[in-house]
């Protein structure tokens, strides 16, 4: 990229989050990706290129190593003319959704990531010209908390998503509860995967988007968004399923397409090859959580049928889904246990602020602060040592908890060879994929007063209002008839 030579026209609104804005290049595989803060929070440009900067070097020296180098793309932190962005920024204000206009663009230092466009296949000798699809998951925590700390008891039984809903639909935030449940996603039980894309598909929330040759086709911003439709999305993945097939619309063709969807996106999350150290993290056979989130319509349904532990194929270790979920459990302690040796760094940061350089809070994220991750004892020795370590690992955790998955298809002509990339077959079409991680922005120390007094907020708020009340008000949020047609429903 000539960063002396930039034309705002050249670049369209793509996608937001809560702490970053990012815009794609018309023609090209590529994306800028901005900071954005409050209208009040002003910081200094050296001070947004030294956190762009710790975004590449923890991308690169920690979830490179945890996660494989194909999955991670780390991008450069750039330099732009600042009347390109401040252009930019003017061009792209009507494109952003009103609930993120909260938070303003950073147009005053000129820095931003650059990065490829991973919702276009992400290696530039692929074909720009075949068509693309690309569903990006952003699936949350997988697992529930083993941790002795471990108060509410709700938490030993509800996964951390599902009470969620509970308090996102009481604010306003969504308008409805979604049937997903990280941990059937995580199961790397086929049948439990195919029940989460579906919730998923159905509820998108932000946890789901879809992509058409780099434009946003399905996915809501905010409880706003018009309701989702399937018929339209079907139409718009018809040719990439049944490509020279002359299958009718309507509802038969609407549910086949959807099923192929499912189905080819399930073979593609259990797929992988086994590079990178997320093996490192393994803790042996001890116990573990439940596998099963008792909020889950899948979970229920099994104890309908007197299955109380599901039969659990769990997920091969190659692929991003177990390594992803091998990061978040770094989180071994839960914020209950965590909460304490954080005070423990505060108060000795009060007496020695000077040591914060030390301690690496702000970096840098080099490889001494990867090997201090591995280390995965929980045995208390009363130390600042020991607490720093179960505190950056918490944060590791964290953003393994809030990254995103996109897994970009591209149809493969039928006796072409892929470029060597993987392919997976779907009943009547055949795709060459890649699979990326996004959003992998170490969480800040700071937020772990905030994440404390959220859980406890998330837990009173479920166990008031959902759990206190009879199993059988649990389970007015679904009607029992449709849980289960899309539980035995045939994909
Ligand atoms: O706390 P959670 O689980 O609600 O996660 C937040 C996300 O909300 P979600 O529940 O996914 O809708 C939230 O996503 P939205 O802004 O709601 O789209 C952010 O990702 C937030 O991260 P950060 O503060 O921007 O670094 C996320 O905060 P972290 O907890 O990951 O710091
Ligand atoms: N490299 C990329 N290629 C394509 N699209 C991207 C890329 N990076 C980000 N996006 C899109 O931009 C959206 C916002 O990016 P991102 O999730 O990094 O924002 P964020 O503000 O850091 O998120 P959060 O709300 O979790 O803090 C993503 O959901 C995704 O759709």
């Amino acid at each position: 990229m000539d960063e002396g030579k930039m034309d705002e026209n050249e670049w369209g609104y793509h996608g937001e989050g809560n702490k970053s804005l990012v815009v794609a290049h018309a023609q090209r595989c590529v994306v800028l990706r901005f900071l954005k803060f409050p209208p009040s929070r002003k910081k200094t440009s050296e001070e947004i290129f030294q956190h762009l900067q710790n975004i590449v070097d923890f991308s690169k020296n920690v979830m490179k190593e945890f996660l494989g180098e194909n999955y991670v793309h780390c991008g450069e932190v750039v330099q732009l003319p600042l009347d390109f962005v401040q252009q930019l920024c003017l061009k792209i204000q009507s494109e952003r959704p009103e609930s993120r206009c909260d938070k303003d663009l950073d147009t005053l230092s000129g820095y931003a990531l650059c990065l490829p466009n991973l919702a276009r296949l992400q290696t530039y000798h692929f074909a720009e010209h075949r068509p693309i699809l690309c569903v990006e998951i952003k699936p949350k925590c997988g697992f529930i908390p083993l941790s002795g700390d471990v108060t509410h008891e709700a938490k030993r039984r509800v996964c951390r998503y599902c009470m969620h809903q509970h308090l996102k639909v009481a604010t306003g935030k969504w308008k409805q509860i979604s049937k997903y449940c990280p941990l059937d996603l995580y199961s790397g039980n086929k049948q439990r995967m195919h029940f989460a894309l579906k919730s998923l598909l159905q509820e998108a929330q932000n946890n789901l988007k879809i992509f058409k040759n780099g434009e946003l086709i399905y996915g809501c911003t905010d409880a706003r968004s018009p309701v989702a439709d399937w018929n339209e999305l079907a139409h718009h993945l018809k040719p990439f399923f049944f490509p020279s097939n002359g299958l009718a619309g309507g509802p038969h063709c609407t549910r086949a397409v959807i099923r192929e969807l499912v189905r080819v996106i399930t073979r593609v999350l259990l797929s992988g090859s086994d590079k990178g150290r997320a093996g490192a993290l393994r803790r042996g056979p001890g116990p573990r959580g439940p596998r099963v989130c008792e909020a889950s319509p899948f979970g229920r349904s099994l104890r309908r049928q007197g299955k109380n532990s599901p039969e659990c194929s769990g997920l091969p270790k190659g692929c991003l889904l177990y390594k992803t979920l091998q990061v978040q459990m770094l989180d071994l302690l839960d914020i209950e246990g965590l909460y304490p040796l954080y005070r423990r760094v505060e108060r000795y940061l009060e007496e020695f602020p000077e040591e914060r350089k030390t301690l690496q809070i702000d970096g840098p994220y080099d490889e001494a602060f990867y090997q201090k991750l591995l280390d995965l004892s929980t045995e208390d020795d009363g130390t600042v040592a020991f607490a720093l370590t179960k505190v950056q690992q918490y944060r590791v955790a964290m953003t393994a908890k809030d990254c995103s998955i996109m897994i970009a298809l591209s149809p493969c002509l039928q006796d072409a060879s892929s470029d060597q990339r993987p392919v997976v077959p779907s009943s009547r079409s055949r795709f060459a994929f890649s699979v990326s991680v996004l959003d992998l922005d170490l969480k800040p120390y700071e937020s772990i007063p905030h994440q404390y007094k959220l859980d406890g907020k998330i837990v009173n708020f479920y166990s008031k209002t959902v759990h206190a009340k009879d199993a059988a008000v649990v389970s007015t949020r679904f009607k029992e008839s449709e849980d289960c047609t899309l539980v035995l429903h045939k994909v």
